[in-house]
């Protein structure tokens, strides 16, 4: 299976970079700016320095009309700087956006006005209809070669649907009225036979439109961490903002008194302010909220709310299916084991006989083994299929008796029907007692055996005799016990669930590697169970894919969907994979987890460099007031004034320097969150105190060296 990857932007990019200068200078709009406190206040010391310096070019200036030029300028680049981020944030979801878009073209429906006089709808005729007139519950028609106008359900039909527009997987996949594999994506493309759909959305409501929507952050909302961090942010700037405020009073009061120096001027205020209140972090914010989004997108999964993404970094519990995540889910069946008296030949005729019908991955290749040992595979007319289904965890067939007879069968009961069964052993078993049979010792036996090395036994019936084991093989999937070792690193709790018995879970749980799990839970035992792990007060995630899934996905903290899966599995999930690959909430929890450490770490590294500057700024201010203050400068800046325009400057350069740590994220480590905190304290908290030093310096003395200190 190959895949045509969707085209990855770089960094920089100058596709990406010449709109998003453009957008910077878009959102110096005050409407925008008020939307982020912290920068609006440089943006307000932007204007007010502006002013000043007008000023003094009219000769009224508190200082020279240079310098406050200077801080002017730069403060106006601290705000441009910010705006870049966020616009050139904005812009590479903006192209993803637009990658699906493209994957949006307006296509003829084929609508159907009534059901046939047989109450089908094949077969009735239908009238051409654009794909913008149709509406939620109208039922259309797809035959080879016509794009599915809108996402729906499929009521009648088989056919194979090309879903490479929006998967990038070429692969075709067969969609189906009933069951898991029932749900159309608006925009595929049907390759062979037809299907009967019910559109289940309106037009502009897609899936696809609520991607896109999703993608371009015009719905993007922030996050209750967010939210919480803004408010810190504010709270510091406020109090920073009181604490320089009172300076001036102080200043002018301090001279007064000593006779000696100047009062402070409100360019070097304005400048201690921007430098003290956390920028830095109130500058990239927003942007590494959308790259997170971005990030998502970019390992194919579609965020249907930034809540989502950032749960997932903080998720603690994870549940994962056994088949098909856990496993290859590819159970094929490898031996009979009849039961005593019963010979391998009329136990695999049985298992054929249970199985001609059943759809399912298991029940073919129990066709197939009992072809491969030439066991009679002639149907018997009029057997009614009993599909399987996970609630009762059978399937088989009612056979009428008259023909049962005729092929010469086995024992007549007095019913009408005779009922052949397989399933899992417990099922089958009270399937049996019901019916007033029993299961052999023996039988049971090879069912454990069968179970203990990791395949699961289906125990076969007629009636209400037990006829046998068939043993279904399952592998482990490569590299998954090493996926749960770094899980378990990173504090989460993996717990696999399962329909199967207690010790086929087990071997399997043991061999993967889980931390716990739990057999035999029937679809609703997960609702239940993700309720539990909430009640203790943990965050759960899950995959799935079916109907019977939706309750538990709407109920789990981060539910990450198959593309594959039904509509309902759709609306109750907040994440699709368009990969439906189950093992990918490893990368989504990892993701989550890139968010809320490049957050955190841009946080501290925002507030120590704030710290830093503050021991830059403050001497400068007040060395003509207070000569001793010359201790405090340990820097030994060239002058008070380039002390002052060298801590503005770090202080917007630092903002463009975070710019890619912000959008690529911070490289995600397998360890502990103590270990994490350490770490991330250790090279960001320090590093924050210690680089505005070595950068002001710097700065200080190429402003010397050029002659403008
Ligand atoms: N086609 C089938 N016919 C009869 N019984 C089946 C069939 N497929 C599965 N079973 C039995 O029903 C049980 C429950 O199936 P279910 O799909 O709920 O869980 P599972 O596939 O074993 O595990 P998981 O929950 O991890 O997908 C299986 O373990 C098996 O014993
Ligand atoms: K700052
Ligand atoms: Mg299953």
């Amino acid at each position: 299976m190959s895949k045509h990857p969707r085209p990855q932007l770089r960094l920089f990019d100058p596709a990406l970079v010449k709109p998003a200068l453009a957008g910077a200078f878009a959102k110096l709009n005050p409407r925008v700016q008020v939307h982020n406190p912290v920068m609006f206040v440089v943006y307000i010391g932007s204007i007010v320095c502006t002013l000043l310096w007008v000023d003094a070019l009219r000769g009224g200036g508190e200082t020279n009309a240079g310098f406050i030029f200077a801080i002017a300028l730069w403060l106006w680049f601290t705000v441009l700087f910010a705006n870049f981020a966020e616009a050139l944030a904005e812009g590479r979801s903006k192209a993803q956006a637009a990658s699906l878009r493209g994957m949006k073209k307006s296509v003829w429906a084929k609508r159907y006005d009534a059901a046939g006089a047989d109450g089908r709808w094949h077969g009735a005729a239908w009238l051409p209809r654009r794909g913008e007139e149709l509406a939620k519950d109208d039922v259309v028609l797809v035959e080879p070669e016509d794009i599915v106008p809108l996402d729906g359900e499929v009521i009648e039909g088989v056919a194979a649907v090309d879903e490479s527009a929006i998967t990038g997987e070429s692969a075709p996949v067969v969609r189906e009225a009933g069951g898991d594999f029932s749900s159309v994506t608006g925009g595929t493309r049907v390759l062979s036979d037809w299907l009967v759909v019910r559109i289940t959305v309106n037009p502009g409501e897609s899936f696809l439109d609520r991607m896109i929507g999703m993608v371009e952050s015009a719905r993007r909302q922030k996050t209750p961490n967010e939210i919480a961090l803004h408010i810190l942010l504010i709270a510091l700037t406020i109090v920073f903002l009181v604490v320089t405020a009172t300076l001036l009073p102080y200043s002018i009061f301090s001279v007064e008194a000593s006779g000696a120096g100047q009062v402070v001027t409100i360019t070097a205020l304005v400048s201690l302010l921007v430098c003290l209140i956390p920028t830095t972090i109130g500058g990239l914010l927003s942007a590494i909220g959308v790259a997170g989004m971005s990030r998502m997108m970019g390992a194919n999964v579609i965020a249907t709310s930034g809540r989502a993404v950032e749960a997932a970094g903080d998720v603690d519990v994870m549940l994962l299916d056994k088949t098909g995540t856990i496993t290859h889910g590819n159970r094929q069946a490898s031996a009979f084991y009849p039961a005593p008296g019963v010979t391998q030949e009329q136990l695999a005729r049985t298992a054929l006989l249970a199985s001609l019908a059943d759809e399912t991955p298991e029940g073919r290749s129990i066709v197939d083994l009992a072809r491969r040992l030439r066991v009679d595979d002639r149907p018997i007319d009029g057997a009614r299929l009993i599909p399987f289904s996970a609630e009762h965890r059978m399937s088989g067939v009612d056979i009428p008796l008259p023909e049962l007879e005729a092929t010469g069968g086995a024992a007549v009961v007095a019913e009408r029907v005779q009922a052949l069964r397989k399933g899992a052993a417990d099922a089958v078993r009270a399937y049996v007692q019901m019916l007033g049979g029993a299961v052999p010792a023996d039988v049971l036996r090879t069912s454990d055996e069968v179970a203990r090395r990791g395949s699961t036994p289906l125990v076969v019936a007629e009636g209400d005799t037990v006829r046998g084991v068939i043993e279904l093989k399952d592998i482990v999937k490569t590299g998954i016990r090493e996926r749960f070792t770094e899980l378990r690193r990173m504090g989460i709790r993996t717990v696999m669930i399962t329909g199967d018995n207690k010790l086929t879970a087990a071997a399997i749980a043991a061999e993967a590697g889980v931390d716990d799990f739990v057999a035999q839970v029937a679809p609703e035992g997960k609702l239940k169970l993700i309720r539990e792990y909430q009640a203790e007060g943990r965050l759960v995630a899950m995959t799935g894919d079916g109907t019977n899934d939706a309750p538990a996905l709407a109920q789990a903290d981060v539910a990450v969907v198959m593309n594959s899966g039904t509509q309902a599995a759709k609306e109750a999930g907040n994440m699709v994979d368009l990969d439906s690959d189950p093992t990918k909430l490893l990368e989504v929890v990892e993701t989550g987890k890139a968010l809320l450490m490049t957050r955190g770490s841009l946080t501290t590294f925002s507030i120590a460099n704030d710290v830093a500057k503050y021991f830059a700024i403050l001497p400068a201010i007040f060395v003509t007031t207070y000569p001793q203050l010359q201790a405090l400068n340990v820097m030994r800046l060239a002058s008070p004034q380039s002390a002052i325009l060298s801590a503005v400057i770090f202080n917007a350069l630092v903002i463009v320097f975070l710019i890619p740590l912000a959008l690529q994220g911070v490289r995600y480590r397998p360890v502990g969150a103590a270990a994490l905190l350490r770490r991330n304290l250790a090279i960001y908290g320090l590093g924050g105190l210690v680089v505005p030093f070595v950068g002001i310096k710097l700065i200080d003395m190429i402003l010397a060296a050029f002659g403008l200190a």
